[in-house]
């Protein structure tokens, strides 16, 4: 299991950390989201090692990962497809890495066999495809057979079937009872992949449940209502009733209005009290791209002006809400401006539920042993020390 504690990290005045606690548990898939610069890499850094942290701790079966025994065979990952001697081939690549970590050769070729890069193994890396030299990495996280597995963006670069070797592969690593903690920015590719579910933004934590319980909290259904465009106050009348009777109103920015917690054919009842003409009134459901989308809305850092225009920013709505209670610290450095729109209320359920992270299940501690039949890898991520970067 790997475990963060508090941890914060700052280069100078920027924080790209801030006091993240989360655990990632062994036998299952958890994805790692959030925006460019959200602070995927530099916590997979501070779990590996690589970065020290300015705040708290992070550690892997108990222990912070340069006091693991034999770290570097319990723990594999890919940081950065690049970080390859482009002049040396594929398999001279893993050879020198097994070397370090005493892995036999016979395992290179097995893992060269695992990542379908065989018949260019003798090849030089720096011919290589994105995806190629993703696969590579894969193959380099793999050798030694590790117990904890970290994958920075693994996909890039892959082709649609290379997304889907990936997946499975992810899959079937926790399924062998592995710890997988996999970063990405993308919601979708996350949802079917993963188990379990960490989402930051601008270095905290957003929100940490499983797949299951975000989909079920955030595809929801809306209904989408649209009043004669001459007439503002027709649009306003409306949006007075429909919150009144206990709807939750967003204006969309094409002048609709998203209305959630009311069926629709209240919403037509109580239209008409109003003496609103409706020009739409239709059911539409959510998108778990679109529901990441509103979550990380506020914490992203570049953003095209075209968005904009293309109507990606939304309007906040009522109730609006920031990061996962209990880490909603205000960070000097970072000033949060976004908002965190809420799903719409689920029966039975309070609406400001949820985004509260899940319970932490119990989950067996203690060092991650390593496979008894096979030597274990090195991390093959980025060796270079954060004052280089
Ligand atoms: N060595 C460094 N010095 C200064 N700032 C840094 C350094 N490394 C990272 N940062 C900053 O910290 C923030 C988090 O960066 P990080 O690379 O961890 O984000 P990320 O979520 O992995 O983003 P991406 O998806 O784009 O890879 C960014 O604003 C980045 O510019």
């Amino acid at each position: 299991m790997i475990e963060a504690v508090g941890l914060t990290k700052r280069y100078g005045a920027k924080t790209a950390v801030y006091n993240l606690s989360f655990q990632v548990r062994p036998g299952l898939v958890t994805g790692f989201l959030g925006p460019n610069g959200a602070g995927k890499s530099t916590t997979m850094r501070m779990i590996l090692g690589l970065d020290q942290p300015s705040g708290g701790h992070v550690t892997i079966g108990g222990r912070p990962f340069k006091q693991l025994p034999n770290a570097p065979r319990q723990v594999g990952a890919l940081l950065d497809a690049k970080a390859v001697h482009g002049g040396r081939s594929a398999r001279n690549h893993l050879l020198s890495l097994a070397q370090l970590s005493g892995i036999p050769a016979r395992r290179v070729d097995e893992v060269l066999g695992v990542v379908g890069l065989q018949e260019v193994a003798k090849k030089r890396s720096k011919g290589f495809s994105l995806g190629m030299g993703q696969r590579l990495g894969i193959a380099a996280a793999l050798l030694g057979d590790p117990q904890v597995l970290l994958f920075d963006e693994p996909v890039n670069g892959l082709d649609p079937e290379g997304i889907l070797w990936v997946r499975n592969l992810m899959k079937q690593l926790a399924a062998e009872g592995r710890t997988v903690f996999v970063s990405s920015h993308l919601m979708s590719e996350m949802a079917l992949t993963a188990d379990h579910l960490i989402v930051i933004g601008r270095g905290q934590l957003l929100s940490d449940m499983s797949v299951r319980d975000f989909i079920s909290a955030n595809s929801a259904d809306f209904a989408r209502v649209r009043t004669p465009q001459t007439e503002a106050e027709q649009r306003e009348k409306l949006s007075a009733a429909l919150t009144e009777a206990g709807g939750q109103v967003m204006p969309e920015p094409d002048g609709a209005l998203r209305v959630t917690g009311l069926p629709l054919p209240r919403i037509s009842d109580l239209a008409h009290e109003a003496d609103v003409r409706l020009w739409e009134l239709s059911p539409h459901q959510a998108s778990l791209e679109e529901a990441y989308m509103r979550m990380t809305q506020g914490a992203v850092d570049y953003r095209s002006t075209a968005d904009q225009k293309a109507g990606l920013m939304q309007q906040p709505p009522m109730g609006a809400m920031g990061p996962v209670p209990g880490h909603e610290q205000q960070i000097p450095e970072v000033p949060q401006q976004g908002f965190y729109a809420p799903p719409p209320p689920q029966p039975g359920q309070h609406p400001d539920a949820q985004g509260t992270p899940a319970p932490p299940a119990a989950a067996p501690g203690g060092p991650a042993p390593a496979a008894p039949s096979s030597p274990t890898a090195p991390p093959a991520g980025p060796t270079t020390s954060e004052d280089a970067r």
